[in-house]
């Protein structure tokens, strides 16, 4: 089974996802690690990727997706996949790839983002995060205003996990 865990930069994917990942003594991935190096600059200047910037990450994201499933291997993938159709070329299998879409204000996440140091991705970009975010019907939709253990608990409670 693959818990896919969604949202825009700075909503906890990497944290929640790890968290998560740790309790359950599964696997964890980061989807920043699929990136190329020319999408990862892009970002920390500043500059919104664009659909065609995503086809390539999308990709190689979606072959890893199908190895996982092929392996039967329990894995937490954290990966914005703001827009449906992103969401299509890596939901590969409804019953075993679980969206999870972790929702917060852009008032909430832009703080957390001005508090995280050494990363990548500054602030600047979350409003065009926002503007590309079309919101999941059907994911697990857990509120990130709650502390980490209580999100991780309140999506295994959700998930019957
Ligand atoms: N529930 C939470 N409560 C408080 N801080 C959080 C929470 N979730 C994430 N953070 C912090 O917010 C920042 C963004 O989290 P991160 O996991 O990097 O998000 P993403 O992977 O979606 O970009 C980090 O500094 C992280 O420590
Ligand atoms: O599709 C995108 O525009 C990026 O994937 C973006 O959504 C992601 O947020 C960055 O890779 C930064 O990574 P964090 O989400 O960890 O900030």
């Amino acid at each position: 089974m693959i818990i896919l865990v969604m949202g825009v930069s700075g909503s906890g994917k990497s944290s929640i996802g790890q968290l998560l990942a740790d309790s359950l003594q599964w696997e964890f991935s980061d989807a920043d690690a699929f990136h190329s190096p020319e999408n990862i600059e892009k970002m920390r200047y500043g500059i919104p990727l664009n659909d065609l910037d995503r086809v390539p990450w999308l990709l190689a994201l979606q072959q890893a997706i199908q190895q996982w499933l092929q392996e039967n291997k329990n894995m937490v993938l954290a990966c914005s996949a703001l827009k449906a159709s992103y969401r299509e070329v890596l939901v590969l299998d409804e019953e075993r790839v679980i969206l999870v879409y972790l929702k917060g204000s852009f008032e909430l996440i832009q703080k957390r983002l001005q508090m995280r140091h050494g990363h990548f991705m500054g602030e600047k970009l979350l409003k065009s995060q926002f503007d590309a975010l079309e919101e999941p019907s059907g994911a697990v939709t857990v509120d990130i205003s709650e502390p980490l253990e209580v999100i991780v608990q309140n999506i295994r409670v959700s998930l019957g996990i």
